[in-house]
């Protein structure tokens, strides 16, 4: 057997700490580090010591002895860790796609990917038909419009609380209406999917984006409706929240693990 690749994870929150649940069973996957800022030391020791025993906990992915980061950490861990790994040829899967909202930062990591000669990867994440959008773009695409509709407590400290009692929403509220960009801006924990669904179709300001609070769903629902040469579709997911972080749908955990277990596969789905 080949030497499993080294990875280090970045943050070992909700997303992180599932991850390493699921991938005890790998063998071609070993997690070397796990990379967390100081106040999360110690609650990411607890769970390495449990779920990866033989990972050190670390402020910054290790110089050397890895083969692969994954991030899954926050907007800021991509300027902060994943172009550094860049730039010295560590290909990085990327699960914060919502900072490619800021300005330039698109550019940055496209520039580091090539000076290190290797490839950052978004993954699909929370949300399905990356595929099918990202391949109907070739043949162009006249609109796309995304619908993000989550329970009131996972829009929990984001500006969405600002002029409203999230706790008592009787009903359905709108509390964004506007282009891709700004709502991975504004929502950066919310919205990442905004961004994603944006950058495999029309772009991050043709992209048109509502977000919801509605206390009649217990799912984090994504809808995608996209039209152009190839035809049209309308996407619904109906995700399950993770109980450790309401904002964050399970899928995205398992779109990390996928992402992951292709780079090692012999045949890759
Ligand atoms: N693409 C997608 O569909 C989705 C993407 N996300 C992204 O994943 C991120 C993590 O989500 P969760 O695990 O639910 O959040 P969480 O809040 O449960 O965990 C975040 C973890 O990252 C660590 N962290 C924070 N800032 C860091 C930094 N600068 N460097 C290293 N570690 C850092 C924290 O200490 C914690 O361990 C979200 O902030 C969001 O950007 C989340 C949901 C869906
Ligand atoms: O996990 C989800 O349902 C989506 C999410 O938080 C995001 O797009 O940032």
């Amino acid at each position: 057997m080949s030497n499993p690749t080294r990875i280090a994870l970045i943050g070992c929150g909700a997303i992180g700490s599932a991850m390493l649940e699921l991938l005890q069973a790998d063998a071609a996957l070993e997690i070397q580090a796990i990379v967390v800022p100081a106040d999360a030391f110690a609650a990411a020791q607890a769970t390495a010591e449990r779920l990866a025993p033989g990972a050190q906990v670390v402020s910054c992915v290790p110089p050397g002895g890895i083969d692969l980061v994954v991030e899954a950490a926050g907007h800021a861990a991509i300027e902060a860790h994943v172009l550094p790994a860049l730039q010295r040829g560590t290909p990085c899967v990327v699960a914060s796609v919502g900072a490619l909202s800021a300005p330039g930062l698109a550019e940055k990591l496209e520039a580091a990917a090539l000076a290190g000669g290797t490839q950052v990867q978004l993954i699909a994440g929370a949300i399905g038909a990356i595929d099918a959008l990202a391949a109907a773009r070739v043949g162009g695409l006249d609109e796309v419009r995304y619908i993000g509709r989550k329970p009131p407590q996972a829009w929990k400290g984001t500006p969405a609380e600002q002029g409203r009692d999230l706790a008592s929403l009787a009903r359905e509220t709108v509390i964004f209406e506007g282009s891709a960009r700004e709502a991975a801006t504004l929502y950066p924990k919310n919205a990442n999917v905004a961004a994603t669904v944006s950058l495999a179709g029309l772009g991050l300001d043709r992209t048109l984006v509502r977000l919801i609070a509605d206390p009649a769903v217990a799912d984090n629902v994504h809808v995608v409706e996209a039209r152009g040469a190839f035809g049209s579709f309308e996407l619904t997911m109906r995700n399950k929240p993770l109980a450790a972080n309401p904002k964050t749908s399970a899928l995205t955990v398992y779109s990390a693990v996928r992402a992951l277990r292709n780079r090692v596969a012999a045949l890759a789905i």
